[in-house]
């Protein structure tokens, strides 16, 4: 920890995309994804610092435990600032690779660090978030819903903050859960998905876009789950049973996090089987509340 006290801390909700249609364009700003997914909290929590020489750059906390070297999105944004001229510690609540958007949460938090510290403002620091994603390889339209977007985000248009349209609509439950099914990066997902990714994704999220709404996005987000095979059959017909009860509004599944939206006043009923889902399946269960806003930066 560097000596002096740190001059801002900085927040950044989560991101769970549900449906995502990857746009491609010859400028990294402008290349992005439409798309719907949810925000949560607890996100990242940042710390920045001012530094000199070697002192700067960032320090990266999974669940209380600092990793051995930074996420590969960093380098890509310190090259993009030629070099860092912060120190940022950033705490992550979830691990990165699991499909939290973590990669995007780290970049977005340093490039505010950094924006704050340098005089530039935000956007022009999240939109350079966003190119280091995309140049990563790890993310398209987190960094526009981190930075834009509230509860439940519909991406209308792709891109940067700053050409991104980002939508948001409270999310009416107190608490959200998500299951942990392993590890898998976001090259490796977009391998896997290949050519059926816009197959599947694009009529979904037409019905979606014409009537928005948490239960219409979690009956799209769940259907692409399933026919993209993020979801195991046994675990989603359980999932199916506790919508059936009533338990749950919806559920969907990305890469390995499983997300379920309870019923309004079954919080605690859908906590109780879903804990006993995650014991009979060997999962990590998580609890998360809507986030209310987005980016949030002020003095320490
Ligand atoms: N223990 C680790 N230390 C450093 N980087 C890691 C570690 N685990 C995963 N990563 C990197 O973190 C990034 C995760 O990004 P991504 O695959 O988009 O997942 P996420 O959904 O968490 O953003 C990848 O670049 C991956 O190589
Ligand atoms: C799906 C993804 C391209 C990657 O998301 P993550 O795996 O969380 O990094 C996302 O950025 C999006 O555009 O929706």
């Amino acid at each position: 920890m560097p000596a002096g006290g740190c001059a801002y801390r900085v927040h950044v909700p989560l991101h769970v995309t549900g449906l995502w249609l990857p746009v491609w364009r010859p400028v990294r700003r402008e290349t992005g994804s439409l798309g719907a997914g949810l925000l949560l909290e607890p996100g990242a929590e940042a710390l920045v610092y001012t530094c000199s020489g070697g002192d700067c750059g960032a320090e990266v906390v999974v669940e209380g435990e600092r990793i051995g070297r930074a996420p590969s999105v960093l380098e890509e944004l310190w090259r993009l600032l030629g070099g860092p001229r912060a120190r940022v510690t950033v705490d992550l609540p979830v691990p990165l690779a699991v499909g939290y958007a973590a990669s995007a949460a780290v970049a977005l938090a340093v490039a505010a660090g950094e924006a704050a510290l340098r005089g530039m403002s935000l956007e022009e620091a999240a939109a350079l978030a966003h190119e280091a994603e995309v140049a990563a390889g790890t993310g398209l339209g987190d960094v526009a819903a981190m930075y834009m977007g509230r509860g439940l985000e519909l991406r209308l248009a792709p891109g940067a903050p700053g050409l991104a349209r980002v939508a948001s609509y409270p999310v009416p439950a107190r608490r959200l859960y998500s299951l942990e099914l392993g590890r898998m990066t976001t090259e490796e997902m977009h391998r896997g998905l290949g050519d059926r990714l816009h197959v599947l994704a694009a009529p979904r999220l037409a019905r979606l876009a014409r009537r928005p709404s948490l239960e219409r996005f979690l009956e799209e987000a769940r259907g692409f789950s399933t026919e993209a095979g993020f979801a195991p059959p046994r675990l989603a017909e359980a999932l199916d049973s506790l919508v059936d009860a009533g338990l749950l509004l919806g559920w969907y599944a990305k890469k390995k996090v499983v997300v379920a939206v309870p019923s309004p006043g079954a919080e605690d009923e859908a906590r109780d089987a879903l804990e006993r889902l995650a014991g009979e399946h060997g999962l990590k269960l998580r609890s998360h509340s809507p986030a209310p806003a987005p980016l949030t930066i002020q003095p320490c």
